[in-house]
């Protein structure tokens, strides 16, 4: 299964650079041996998905709702990330379990509904640095994954400490390679030929340690934030896998 290397631009970009940036990647990206994903706003899926049309280059959402429609002001549904032309969609990532108090449970929902819609889901994991110093961080993630998966689940889950995230940390290999070890053994499954399942770290990923990180033989790919708003930072990390 090739790497898979996703940006999540989080809350950032309006129409102008948002195409701009699709379309540097686009041209920038040659012929890459790894999967590449952008998850932009909502607001700019459908433009993004219509630039990247054609490349091989994928687009995802950053959230769904976990009803199809209905009376959820501000909400957008997987059957609507998917009209939008998005092939995958983040979930419980910890900047929504952190600022909208979302559960595993509410992420659980949401996996079922992102399947459903045909989206293959990225579900983040991971822990807090006091969750860390206390040596607690298997702990906590084997939780959110108990709770936050479905027992058939065949789709990606995203390492991502959450005092890694923009903050310039990254654990050792040593650290992550545990960890991603850790994951699979939780979701050890007979899966399918063809399965979607790989374990991606994302907290921090530049440029300058993206070599190092992709090369831990557990590290399915990255998902990026903060690098992924700049074309040369986002394809250097395309070219270090
Ligand atoms: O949260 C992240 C990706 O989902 C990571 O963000 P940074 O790469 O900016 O640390």
């Amino acid at each position: 299964m090739r790497p898979l290397i996703a940006g999540n631009w989080k809350m950032n970009g309006l129409t102008e650079p948002s195409v701009a940036l699709a379309r540097a990647i686009r041209h920038g990206l040659g012929d890459a041996s790894v999967e590449v994903l952008l998850c932009p706003p909502a607001t700019q899926l459908a433009s993004v998905t219509g630039i990247v049309e054609g490349s091989g280059i994928g687009t995802g959402g950053q959230d769904c709702h976990a009803k199809e429609q209905g009376a959820h002001t501000g909400d957008i549904s997987a059957v609507m990330l998917r009209d939008a032309g998005a092939s995958y969609v983040i979930l419980g990532h910890s900047e929504r379990r952190q600022d909208h108090g979302e559960t595993s449970e509410m992420v659980a929902a949401k996996v079922r509904a992102a399947v459903k819609a045909g989206l293959i889901p990225i579900v983040c994991v991971g822990e807090t640095e006091s969750e860390r110093a206390s040596g607690a961080q298997e702990a906590i993630v084997g939780q959110q994954i108990a709770a936050s998966l479905p027992e058939d689940f065949d789709g990606v889950v995203a390492y991502e400490p959450i005092w890694a995230i923009g903050t310039g940390k990254v654990p050792t290999s040593a650290d992550i390679t545990r960890m991603h070890d850790f994951i699979r053994k939780e979701l050890i499954r007979d899966l399918p030929e063809g399965a979607n399942l790989r374990i991606l770290y994302g907290g921090s990923v530049k440029p300058s340690n993206a070599a190092e990180i992709l090369s831990l033989p557990e590290v399915g790919g990255a998902l990026v934030g903060g690098a992924s708003l700049i074309a040369e930072d986002f394809l250097a990390i395309i070219r270090a896998v």
